[in-house]
């Protein structure tokens, strides 16, 4: 491979801003693809996948290069020479390359690798949280995974047409995919592309979700015509799968503490034809006092670590801390007693995360059916999900019914 200029330079300032400025991957990711109309599908893929790639392996490459934060530009070269060197990429003889040490960094990267930490480039905390909750085994399995980049996924909107029309569709439009057995509505690209450029995902023929992330809307069991609640909404992932599965009779709650994420899943129907949402902002207890007892079905997608998905999300590693986590778990708690509430006698509810921590997942459903409110539920199934199991995100989601 040969390195051209440009696009090294959108590298290195895609780097700068993720890490001595804080901003998320993807959204500087977007922004330097926008850099150079000229750029062709290989050089954009040459920027986002070194950028993430260098993300991941922050601590790693850091490390090797002897280089400490916050990273001036010429420590930013020396990762990045870090990285060019591991992959076998000869260097150009650019002044930021000149004295690398070639045999030097794979000396240090072999040495470096025999540690998980340096190795799988986490936190401290990090790697001492995942061993003890999942344990050495699992633990070092699932944090190589979580190091892998995602295969691009997608849903398809039975409420438009069949996957075997997007399938032909996408075709049509030069992109190939295959189907995935036991996830019904999901065709995986056998190469990545920008799908989003596509008349199908104009037409709103599909949405990318993740294959464990389209698992969830399915364990609810919903039925075309019933009430169902969906209280952490977001931008909607779920809840446009929700309407799919009930052909878009009966209604949906799309509930969220952000408006401007309800606002992403307006125009996001909109696309998708769907026409039984309805939005909620949470902005007080009134709204959900208000459905108590009233939901056939509610999904609680809850907020969490997110550590089922640092394959998409690796800033996630830099960015999450310990105190977050125990926060998140607080909230948890809090919303699986105070929404439970709105399902109605005979009626069930999924709880659902992208974390693989048992604190977080079984543990937090086992805590609820202790208390009062959760007296009233049994637990009807469970479904954890490893990546390094199941070759996709990381997910725990499970199906309570209301006695
Ligand atoms: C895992 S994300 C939801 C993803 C979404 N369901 C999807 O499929 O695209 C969790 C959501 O919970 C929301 N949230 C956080 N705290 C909340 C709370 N106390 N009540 C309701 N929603 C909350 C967040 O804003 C976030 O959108």
């Amino acid at each position: 491979m040969r390195l051209h200029r440009n696009l090294c330079f959108a590298v290195i300032d895609g780097l700068h801003l993720i890490f001595n400025e804080g901003e998320y991957a993807d959204k500087v990711v977007q922004q330097l693809l926008k850099r150079d109309k000229r750029w062709g599908s290989r050089d954009r893929g040459f920027v986002a996948e070194t950028v993430y790639q260098i993300v991941r392996y922050k601590r790693l490459y850091a490390e090797i290069a002897d280089v400490k934060e916050p990273f001036d530009r010429d420590n930013l070269w020396r990762i990045f020479a870090v990285w060019a060197t591991l992959k076998g990429i000869s260097l150009p003889d650019w002044k930021y390359f000149t004295a690398t040490p070639t045999r030097k960094i794979k000396g240090r990267f072999d040495e470096l690798s025999k540690t998980r930490k340096l190795r799988e480039s986490i936190p401290d905390w990090m790697d001492e949280l995942g061993l003890k909750e999942l344990g050495e085994n699992q633990w070092t399995k699932e944090i190589a995974k979580q190091n892998e980049q995602a295969d691009v996924i997608l849903r398809v909107n039975t409420l438009k047409t069949t996957k075997k029309d997007l399938q032909l569709k996408l075709e049509s439009e030069d992109i190939e995919t295959e189907f995935l057995p036991n996830h019904p509505s999901a065709l995986k690209l056998k190469e990545r592309a920008n799908v989003f450029k596509t008349e199908a995902f104009k037409n709103g023929w599909f949405e990318v979700q993740d294959a464990s992330s389209q698992l969830v809307a399915d364990f609810l069991d919903v039925k075309p015509g019933m009430k169902v609640v969906d209280v952490c909404a977001g931008a909607g992932g779920k809840t446009l799968h929700l309407a799919s599965l009930m052909e878009n009779k009966g209604q949906i709650i799309a509930m969220d503490i952000y408006e401007s994420k309800l606002k992403k899943l307006k125009v996001r129907a909109r696309r998708n034809g769907v026409h039984n949402i309805e939005l909620k902002a949470i902005e007080n207890s009134k709204p959900i006092k208000k459905l108590h007892g009233k939901a056939d079905r509610l999904l609680i997608d809850a907020p969490c670590s997110g550590l089922g998905v640092l394959r998409r999300n690796p800033d996630a590693k830099w960015k999450l801390q310990p105190e977050f986590i125990d926060n998140i778990k607080k909230t948890q708690s809090e919303v699986l007693d105070q929404y439970s509430k709105m399902v109605k006698n005979g009626g069930k509810m999924v709880y659902a995360t992208c974390s693989i921590l048992p604190s977080e997942n079984e543990k937090q459903v086992e805590a609820f059916l202790k208390t009062e409110t959760g007296s009233d539920f049994k637990l009807v199934k469970d479904k954890k999900i490893l990546a390094h199991k199941s070759g996709f995100d990381g997910f725990y989601m499970a199906l309570l019914e209301k006695n």
